[in-house]
């Protein structure tokens, strides 16, 4: 069989093979090595190898180097190169010393989409992840941040969240670059994250995008004063099963922080597993509301009251303070259902609950037990007298009627007092004893408070 030159199997591969001088001078590379590195052969010959090399391998690049020139046979070295366009090569060798000649002889592997796949596939893991051990949304938003923050700059981040319902768009998450040239202003920003959403399109806009090419840029630039011109905005609509519902926004000031079509394409495969772990977490915050509180006034439920009554017991118990707990259930409620319909009833209790928080602190708590059926629970202070004053604003507060969509109603409530220790020291009992005196305000004829009995106390 007749002999191929080897120069025309060289040619054909898809590694680069390259010669280097031991002062790290190229002497010869093959034409693979411009799909690689970017630079045709004739470009490198004569450069230095290592000037190639991105700045943060260099130390262990030379130490290989010196390795494969000690005699050792390197078959597996990984590291980066910056290429001729400022992108980066990841790239395996094989390599060994050629003694008699005093060059090093290597094959370049490209790594790079196998690096590209990875870091996407850890992204993804981390994404999910975070969606699993993240507390609440807010903190899933910052960790999101933090992991695409790894993959593009993202000093000004903004996660935008579209409620279909109201059709009305949220930006819980915003981070702006301490010190950065002002966004665009908030009805740039608005018009511009709808158009993502409801488009359910990526949009990129550069400096080079041409006003008569995308009338959103035209737009973004006249809204901005002419200093912070040079802007880049991208925006990825968050995409789930039943639509878009929001969109990750990141924007730029600066040439170095720029954004470019690969950096759309790498957002927006990132923005679908993104999408699934916000939406995910909304479900279970949902789940976790509707657990806690109810449903029709929006109070906190029995149970949340009750963990909540605890909690105060051990800090009154701890701060030697007191606490007191009025129980309270309007009168007649039952003929508002009967004559008026069940959604008529449904308001007035809506309408009950705001009236009663309008009576009290922030720091206290109304809660709704079921039905017709209140509770108000107030910390510190003299438990007595603040109690008392509470009732009394309560009542007087139902001294005025309701206004039920056109209809004026008029209801009252029997409310009864326990307070903490006087009549009990654990949450059940002093419900039990609040509720006893609310049955004899009701047995009195209602509209009325009463305290529960000091004999009915225990010591704590
Ligand atoms: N509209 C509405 N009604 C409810 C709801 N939950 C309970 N109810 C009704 O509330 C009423 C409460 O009954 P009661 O407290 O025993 O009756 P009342 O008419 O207030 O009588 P007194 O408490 O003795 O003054 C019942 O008719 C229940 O059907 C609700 O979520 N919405």
């Amino acid at each position: 069989m007749q002999s191929i030159p080897s120069e025309n199997v060289v040619d054909l591969l898809l590694d680069a093979v390259c010669v280097v001088h031991v002062d790290s001078t190229i002497e010869f590379v093959s034409p693979a090595f411009e799909r690689i590195f970017g630079y045709a052969p004739e470009e490198v010959i004569g450069k230095r190898m290592f000037d190639l090399v991105h700045p943060e391998d260099l130390a262990v690049t030379q130490s290989q180097a010196q390795r494969v020139m000690d005699g050792h046979l390197q078959l597996q070295f990984e590291n980066r190169y910056v290429r001729k366009d400022g992108s980066i090569a990841h790239v395996r060798w094989t390599a060994r010393w050629l003694p008699d000649k005093q060059r090093r002889l290597a094959v370049a592997h490209d790594i790079t989409e196998r690096k590209f796949t990875e870091s996407m596939q850890a992204v993804i893991y981390a994404i999910s992840e975070a969606a699993h051990t993240t507390h609440n949304l807010q903190a899933l938003f910052q960790h999101i941040h933090q992991i695409i923050g790894r993959l593009l700059p993202a000093t000004n981040f903004a996660v935008a969240l579209y409620d279909a319902c109201s059709d009305s768009l949220s930006f819980p998450y915003h981070v702006n670059e301490p010190g950065a040239a002002p966004t665009p202003p908030a009805p740039v920003q608005d018009a511009l994250c709808a158009e993502v959403i409801h488009s359910g399109s990526t949009l990129l806009l550069t400096p080079d995008t041409p006003d008569n090419a995308d009338p959103r840029a035209a737009q973004l630039r006249r809204q901005l004063p002419q200093e912070h011109a040079p802007l880049y905005w991208l925006g990825v609509p968050l995409q789930t099963q039943k639509g878009a519902i929001g969109a990750l926004v990141l924007q730029s000031t600066t040439e170095q922080a720029r954004y470019t079509e690969k950096d759309k394409e790498l957002l927006q495969f990132v923005s679908t597993q993104v999408a699934a772990a916000i939406e995910r977490k909304q479900m279970h915050e949902r789940l976790e509301h509707m657990a806690q509180y109810d449903q029709l006034t929006h109070l906190p439920n029995r149970q949340l009251f009750l963990d909540r009554l605890k909690t105060a017991l051990a800090r009154a118990r701890r701060d030697q303070s007191l606490l007191s707990l009025l129980f309270l259930d309007l009168d007649d409620f039952k003929q508002v259902n009967d004559s008026l319909g069940h959604a008529m009833g449904d308001l007035l209790l809506q309408r009950v609950a705001q009236r009663l928080l309008e009576c009290v602190r922030g720091s206290d708590t109304v809660a709704r037990l079921g039905g017709d059926e209140f509770v108000v629970l107030l910390e510190g202070g003299h438990a007595r007298e603040h109690a008392a004053a509470a009732a009394d604003k309560i009542l007087a507060a139902f001294g005025q009627p309701f206004d039920l969509e056109g209809i004026r109603l008029s209801i009252q409530p029997s409310i009864g007092v326990a307070i903490y220790p006087e009549h009990g020291g654990e949450e059940h009992r002093l419900l039990g004893h609040a509720d006893e005196a609310m049955y004899l305000s009701k047995k009195s004829g209602g509209n009325q408070v009463r305290v529960a009995s000091p004999r009915d106390g225990l010591v704590p």
